[in-house]
């Protein structure tokens, strides 16, 4: 495994946390390697926990640690979701507080809730932090009472967490502020129980302001585009709401962290179920970008009202425009003359099985450096024709839960531009 996370405080500035862009040199990402948590994938269960097959676990593995050694031979250091959630529950705090969010499920009742509080409450952090991220299966736990007694033999009194692998959805950095966010699929719900609580105990992250929470209205971090400094795009259809991106907008204009938030309707399909599935920036002004919606693409633009207070960040009228085309609103709001969209020039048909594989979902590195899925041939040949290098990996197995090297990453501090 590469990398390992420091309980040190950071002292090195250049290594602050915070991101204002999708392109400054990257240079610290959480990742998460799938381990067990995919084991529990059955073809009867695959659907509900938002994979599209069951993987192969050995090799899924084997493909993270590929991607994870191509970031870390890039000069970026690699933080482990598990690593630091088994350093946070070495304290008292962090450990009632997952313990209690692991149990707290309407389905068990008090006698299991208390069964399961007491066999979890027994492990060591290491243990307890696989049990919080592979859950618990009815067999795995003596349990009492009646929810216990009922539940079918191959259910999970604490459902497990595959998709933690997608570390993009559950957290995002803006400015020098990490938005833990509200997942909408309950599959999900409880990945930013996780988060929450290492950006809250992790000596690593001490003093970092939260921008968000997981109580709030839904919005996941695979809808959040920084498209420049003080530019936020964020996509709103199957897992962020409205709500979610109005809530989002208030907070970052309250805070000074950015002027402008770009509110992208996308289908509220699984296909496109984020922004990041469609779009993803390469360039200070490019994008990759599915064909089928280059041209139909629309945002709205919000901006706080002149003259309104922090204060009022909460209850103000924001001034909202549009919508105008995606690509001339981002520009405006970039100010910058156009926002190049790189033209994959793909037929429909390959377009559309390359935008399921992952296609558009690049990680940038720094400009006009991204790690992509080597499976999305065409795609990465128009990036390159158009002088984006292109940090091929494998992602036959990573890629059945339909995420890919943007999803897989959440960039915990990029240099500036
Ligand atoms: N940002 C992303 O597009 N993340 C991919 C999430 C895939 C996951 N299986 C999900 O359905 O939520």
């Amino acid at each position: 495994m590469v990398g390992c996370a420091s309980l040190a405080r950071v002292t090195d500035p250049a290594a602050a946390p915070g991101a204002t862009s999708e392109v400054g040199p990257l240079r610290t990402v959480l990742l998460h390697r799938p381990g067990p948590e995919l084991r529990r994938l059955t073809p009867r269960n695959n659907d509900q926990l938002l994979f599209d097959g069951v993987p192969w676990v050995a090799r899924a593995q084997e493909e993270h640690d590929a991607f994870a050694q191509a970031l870390a031979d890039r000069g970026v250091e690699v933080l482990h979701l598990a690593t630091l959630l088994a350093e946070i529950l070495e304290q008292p705090a962090a450990r009632t507080e997952l313990i209690a969010a692991a149990v707290d499920d309407p389905r068990l009742g008090a006698t299991l809730q208390r069964d399961a509080t007491r066999h979890l409450s027994g492990l060591a952090a290491p243990d307890l932090a696989s049990a919080l991220i592979a859950g618990l299966a009815h067999d795995e736990l003596r349990g009492s009472g009646l929810a216990y007694q009922l539940m079918d033999r191959a259910d999970f009194v604490v459902p497990p967490l595959p998709n933690l692998l997608f570390t993009r959805d559950s957290s995002v950095w803006i400015a020098d502020q990490v938005a833990v966010t509200s997942l909408a699929m309950p599959a999900r719900h409880r990945e930013s129980t996780i988060t929450a609580a290492v950006y809250a105990h992790h000596p690593r992250f001490a003093g970092a302001e939260q921008l968000y929470g997981a109580d709030l209205e839904h919005l996941e971090g695979g809808d959040v585009l920084l498209l420049a400094e003080g530019v936020v795009a964020v996509g709103v259809g199957e897992r962020t709401t409205p709500g979610g991106a109005e809530r989002l907008a208030r907070r970052v204009f309250g805070r000074g962290l950015a002027h402008t938030v770009l509110v992208v309707p996308i289908a509220q399909e699984r296909a496109t179920m984020h922004l990041d599935t469609i779009a993803t920036m390469v360039d200070v002004d490019a994008m990759v970008m599915y064909p089928a919606v280059a041209d139909s693409l629309t945002a709205w633009t919000v901006r706080a009202p002149e003259g309104s207070s922090p204060e009022d960040a909460d209850t103000t009228d924001l001034a909202v425009t549009g919508p105008q085309p995606f690509v001339v609103a981002a520009a405006a709001a970039m100010g910058i003359d156009k926002l190049r969209v790189i033209d994959t020039g793909l037929d429909p048909v390959t377009a559309e099985r390359e935008q399921w594989d992952d296609g558009n979902n690049t990680l940038a590195l720094a400009p006009r450096l991204a790690v992509a899925y080597e499976r999305n041939t065409v795609t990465n040949a128009a990036l390159e024709a158009a002088g984006i290098e292109v940090v091929r990996i494998a992602g036959s197995e990573l890629g059945s839960g339909r995420g890919g090297p943007r999803c897989m990453s959440c960039p915990v501090a990029r240099a500036p531009l």
